[in-house]
């Protein structure tokens, strides 16, 4: 572990409010990962006809998104899509869509920017719906994977970090719209899910 890692304590009233969360991962450890993502993005969409459009997924991909599109070597597009399924620290189970991308995305390279896949609800919607606009090749980049738990049908093409079961937060992600900013990401303690 390296000296940079701190604790943080959730401060904000709530349920969750004087909680000790322990810092997976440090920024220099990120910034160092999204590095290597993005010089293997780079190398296996050189070829690409035009340049591939990054769909990030709002909000959570927001910090990894823009890192990881400064961090590679080709030309890219960039556009958004937004659902929403959880909350506080639970899926709700059903994904909804709130706001769509505007790119026409047939025949061009895709790639799903995503900051974590959990249950795998979420990815499974997306290439779902990116697939039905027949794109030339789709993939997706996840920067935090869940694999024990997660049902996905397809992995992710791209992965961070596997990491345990347990609620993170910060590098985009949140608690109730609160620590995103943080540069750091930070996990609750095991089981310590509520609803
Ligand atoms: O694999 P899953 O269980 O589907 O979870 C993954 C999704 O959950 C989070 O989004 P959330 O709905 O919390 O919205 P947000 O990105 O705006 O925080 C995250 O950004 C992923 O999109
Ligand atoms: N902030 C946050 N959002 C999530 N969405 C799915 N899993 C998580 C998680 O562990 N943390």
């Amino acid at each position: 572990m390296s000296s940079s890692k701190k604790n943080l304590i959730i401060d904000h009233e709530g349920p969750f409010q004087g909680q000790k969360l322990d810092c997976l991962f440090s920024e220099q450890e990120i910034q160092a990962r999204v590095k290597e993502l993005a010089d293997q993005i780079s190398h296996d969409l050189e070829n690409a006809k035009k340049p591939p459009i990054l769909v990030g997924v709002l909000n959570g991909s927001l910090f990894f998104m823009a890192d990881l599109m400064r961090a590679m070597s080709i030309e890219t597009e960039m556009d958004f899509i937004k659902i929403s399924s959880y909350h506080h620290t639970s899926s709700t189970g059903t994904v909804r869509l709130v706001k769509d991308i505007s790119a026409q995305i047939t025949d061009r390279d895709v790639l799903i920017v995503e900051d974590i896949v959990d249950t795998g609800l979420s990815i499974n919607f997306l290439r779902n719906r990116m697939l039905s606009n027949a794109p030339h090749s789709l993939r997706v980049v996840t920067f935090l994977y869940k694999k024990e738990v997660s049902q996905l049908k397809k992995e992710p093409e791209y992965i961070g970090f596997v990491i345990p079961n347990r609620f993170v937060v910060g590098y985009g992600l949140d608690l109730d719209q609160k620590y995103r900013t943080l540069r750091d990401i930070y996990a609750f303690a095991p089981d310590n899910k509520q609803e």
